[in-house]
């Protein structure tokens, strides 16, 4: 077990990378998917159930836990590792992201971002240095820098406005973060899809100096063409030897290409949020498992996957519960999108280490069909 945090590559093929970040916590293997755990915990999952899935790091957002239950409490409560039950690293965001797309009656300025709760209204703010400070009492062992994520499509003056006070807000939160041995702080790249403001962006945060990289303001509408053009180069910019944190990303084939262009860690609420919508993500395409056509059908949602739900239960139970809205149906489908998302990752590591991972690709596309199966 380290005291401190590091990154260790083990294998690279192509722009592809293969690693390992040690933590107090525990090491996480890159490249890596994070579960989100939004509220404290990951939706219609037991911690030893995520655990179980393959996942070493989950993702807290500091926007839903500081309105409620507040951070305050859980610092008082021996902080969010204890409150959720999950010993391993965590990693917050800072809020910005979320105040933008869920507060209401947000007012931005140079300080920080004032807003209302969308639970009950009360008032709160958010700024480099509270976010620091919020970061801090869950006691997450990866956090967030403050910033702005404007949404696309935008304009360049309002996108370069936006990158350079998110930069001014990144200093802001490297001087409130302070000295956190075994903690690490995250820069956040900004700049939309235009190259030389995420140039600008990421001059601006090595000058600042992080341990570990993310590309943000992506995954806000663009398009995988575009995401992908923009990950084409934005990797690149980063320093080589830190992880890169791709942000809100993705469908499947997203998170393929993402590896592809040299992203070593994601998150998304995807595979939790689909699977309680009866949506299951396979080797073999997408699964709506409430159409009629799985009603009578014995087979498992996917023959090759050793998780619970495939290995003990058909796709014609799988569709009586959604149906009949029983509370398995959600439990069932997220640990099976979770569990498969992370046999992805296991497998792009191993073909990483092999050199073969155009093979992995190719037979990734090649088992996919477009539509439902
Ligand atoms: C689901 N898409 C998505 N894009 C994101 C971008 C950011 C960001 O730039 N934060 N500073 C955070 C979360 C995101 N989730
Ligand atoms: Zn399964």
């Amino acid at each position: 077990m380290t005291e401190r945090f590091s990154f260790t590559l083990e294998a690279a093929d192509g722009r592809a990378r293969k690693g390992v970040i040690s933590t107090p916590r525990g090491e996480i293997r890159t490249p890596a998917f994070m579960p989100v755990g939004t509220a404290a915990t990951v939706k219609a999952m037991m911690p030893e159930s995520v655990a179980a899935t393959g996942a070493d790091i989950l993702l807290g957002n500091t926007y839903h836990l500081m309105l409620r239950p507040g951070a305050e409490r859980i610092e008082r409560l021996g902080g969010l590792h204890r409150f959720m039950n999950w010993s391993g690293p965590i990693l917050t965001d800072s809020g910005g992201f979320q105040v933008m797309s869920l507060a209401e009656l947000r007012k931005l300025t140079e300080e920080g971002v004032t807003f209302r709760s969308h639970v009950d209204g009360s008032r709160h703010m958010l700024s480099p240095e509270t976010s620091m400070d919020i970061q801090r009492q869950l006691g997450s062992d990866i956090v967030m820098c403050f910033d702005e994520c404007p949404a696309l499509p935008a304009d360049h003056d309002r996108i370069a406005e936006s990158m350079r006070l998110s930069m001014r807000w990144a200093q802001r939160s490297r001087d409130a973060f302070g000295d956190r041995p075994g903690h690490a702080l995250f820069g956040i790249q900004q700049g939309g899809d235009v190259e030389d403001l995420r140039g600008e962006s990421a001059e601006a945060l090595q000058e600042i100096g992080f341990d570990g990289y993310a590309i943000g303001g992506l995954a806000v509408g663009e398009g995988q063409k575009i995401m992908f053009q923009v990950l084409d180069y934005a990797p690149g910019m980063l320093p080589a030897d830190k992880p890169r944190y791709l942000m809100g990303v993705g469908k499947p084939d997203d998170i393929v290409g993402a590896v592809k262009r040299g992203v070593d860690m994601m998150d998304c609420v995807l595979p939790s949020r689909s699977g309680r919508t009866g949506q299951a993500w396979t080797r073999r395409g997408q699964v709506n498992i409430k159409n009629a056509r799985h009603a009578d059908d014995p087979r498992p949602l996917d023959e090759a996957c050793t998780c619970p739900a495939c290995t003990n239960y058909s796709r014609a139970y799988l569709h009586h519960v959604f149906r009949s809205g029983e509370i398995i149906s959600s439990m069932l489908l997220t640990w099976h999108n979770l569990h498969y998302y992370q046999e992805l990752m296991a497998e792009m590591r191993d073909a990483i280490s092999a050199g073969s991972f155009d093979a992995f690709e190719a037979d990734f596309n090649a088992q996919r069909s477009a539509g439902d199966i």
